[in-house]
Formats: structure tokens, sequence, C-alpha cells
């Protein structure tokens, strides 16, 4: 019976792994929130992992506001990076793999082609830049860890996203104007969340960088296409191509994972 502990579990993805662990019974499963297990506090992360012994900890918990990020570096900073920082400790003392969740947003996106994960990442934004110190904490000091490096990931059903920001205004009789200037894979989190269990039913995997997405790339436009197709609003939302809608970060052109 392996041990899993997941961090985060609140958040889409953790919300998804909860319902998938039913499908797993040869794992044990230890779900915390912040409430439970606030990362960026060292002494509570020991003090679960004391108690616990995991086998493996996914970490699921993130500073994941891309806009935001660039107001608030340090809160950013604090979660990606200090907060990790603390999980590799315990992960080194407990002898428990790592496994974590990193973005597409670590590349700068000037290629043509899709990133793979011997590219060499250039972050453009505050998200990007701590997600990535995320990773090489990890790297520099654990042998045993996936870093699974995700993009426009999305749950039908939990937490917040592009999917359900869409579905949400065209709800609302909103009109949607969606960029078509920044090309990435969207992923359900069903299909990370599988990927990620299987990488513990298996245990064949090796060590290191791992890239996962669904594997169709496409525009946000085109993505909010689809979206509207998959829930019957397409003749009735009012959709354009265009860059009207405001942010604060500079996001990738082109973020595909191969
Ligand atoms: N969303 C996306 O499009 C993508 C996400 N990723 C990565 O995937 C992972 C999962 O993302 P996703 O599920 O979307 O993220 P969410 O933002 O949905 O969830 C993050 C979770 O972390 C929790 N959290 C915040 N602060 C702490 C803390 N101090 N200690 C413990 N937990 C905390 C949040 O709780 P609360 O809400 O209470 O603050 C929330 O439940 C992240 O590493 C993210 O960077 C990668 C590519 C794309
Ligand atoms: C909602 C909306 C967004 N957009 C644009 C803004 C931006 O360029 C792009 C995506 O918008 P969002 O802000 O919803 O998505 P964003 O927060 O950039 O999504 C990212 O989140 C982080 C956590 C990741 O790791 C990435 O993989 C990626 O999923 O679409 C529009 O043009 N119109 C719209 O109505």
């Amino acid at each position: 019976m392996k041990r899993v502990l997941v961090t985060g579990s609140s958040g889409q993805l953790g919300m998804t792994l909860q319902e998938l662990a039913p499908e797993y019974p040869e794992m044990r499963f230890h779900f915390t929130d912040k409430s439970s297990m606030d990362i960026t506090r060292p002494e509570e992360v020991s003090l679960v992992f004391e108690q616990l012994k995991p086998d493996y900890c996914i970490n699921c918990a993130a500073y994941t506001r891309v806009d935001q990020a660039e107001k608030e570096p340090d809160a950013a900073y604090e979660l990606n990076v200090r907060g990790v920082k603390h999980l590799v400790s315990a992960c080194k003392e407990s002898n428990t793999v790592l496994i974590h969740i990193s973005t597409d947003y670590v590349f700068d996106g000037t290629r043509k082609e899709g990133y793979g994960p011997e590219d060499v990442p250039n972050p453009i934004n505050v998200y990007g830049k701590t997600k990535l110190e995320g990773e090489q904490l990890i790297q520099a000091h654990l042998d045993h860890y996936f870093i699974v490096r995700t993009s426009w990931l999305y749950s039908r059903k939990y937490g917040h996203n592009f999917y359900k920001t869409i579905l949400a205004k065209a709800k609302a009789g909103e009109a949607l104007t969606v960029t078509d200037k920044e090309r990435g894979c969207p992923t359900d989190t069903v299909n990370l969340a599988k990927y990620l269990l299987d990488l513990i039913a298996t245990r064949s995997a090796e060590y290191g960088i791992k890239h996962f997405s669904d594997g169709e790339p496409m525009t946000w436009y085109e993505f909010a296409e689809s979206i509207l197709n998959d829930n019957g609003y397409r003749d009735k939302a009012d959709l354009q191509r265009g860059e009207n809608y405001r942010t604060f970060a500079q996001r990738p052109v082109n973020s595909v994972l191969i």
C-alpha cells in the first residue's frame, strides 16, 4: 500500500485527484489543503511528513493567478518557491518521491515548434519565473522526483479556469473577445490526474522532467470555440477574435508542449 500525500487539494487538480482516488485502491491517500498543511509553514509541513511518512507527495499547491502575480510577486514567490523548498526538505528527510506540477509558462514562447522537456526555459512573467525557480530547487536537492509540466489546465467542475470563465460569460449573454495570438495545448485535469496516479501505480517511468498535455495545439480563440461547441452555445454566443481583453502579464506566444 503506497502512502500518497496531496497538497493544495481544494484546487482544481487536487479536487480531481480526490474524485479519482477510489479508482486506485492500492494507494492510501492523505489530502491536505491550506488549512491542514500550509506549505509556506515549514513546521506544519515537517509535522505532517513525520506523522504520515508518505511514499509520494503530489504537490498541487501553487500560486496560479498569472496577472495578479505581476502585482504581488512576493506572494507568488512565497508559495511557488519557498513553499516548494519546504516540501523538498521534508521529502529529503522522509525519503518521499516528490511529484511536482509545473507549467508551459516556463518557456518564452518564441520557438515555432513545440517545447520538449530538454528545451531551455526562459519565463517572461512572474508566475513562470517563480515556477521555474521551484523546479530548479527540486532538481538541485532531490534525486527522486517527477516535475510534470502541463498547460492550459481546466476542469469542467472545479476551480477557476478559462473553460469555466468562457462558459459562464456565454451563459450570461456577455460578448466574448478572445485572443488568437497565443497557442498551447488545453489539458483536462482528469487526464492529468490519471497520468500522475499512473506514474505511481506503474513505477516504470524514469525520474526527471516530463511534459503532459492533451496534445491538441490550438489558440485561446479556438479553445473558446470548442468550449462553446461542446456546450451547445456556439450559435448563441457572440465570440470575436481580438486583443481587447485586458491582461497585465505577458504570455508566451507558443507554449505547445511535446
Ligand atoms: N491552472 C492552470 O492552467 C495550470 C496549472 N499548472 C500547475 O498545476 C498545479 C495545480 O494547479 P491548479 O489546480 O490549477 O491550481 P489552483 O489554483 O486551482 O489550486 C491551487 C491550490 O493551492 C492552494 N494553496 C494556496 N496557498 C497554499 C498554501 N500556502 N499551502 C497549501 N495550499 C495552498 C489553494 O488554496 P486556496 O484556493 O484556498 O488559496 C488551491 O487550492 C499548480 O502547480 C499549477 O502551477 C500548470 C499548468 C497550467
Ligand atoms: C477570459 C479571456 C482570456 N483572454 C486571453 C487572456 C490570455 O492571453 C489568455 C488566457 O487567459 P487566462 O487569463 O484565462 O489564462 P491564464 O491564466 O494565462 O492561463 C494560464 O494559467 C497558468 C496557471 C498556467 O500555468 C498556464 O498553463 C495557463 O493555463 O486568453 C481573452 O482574450 N479573452 C477572454 O475573455
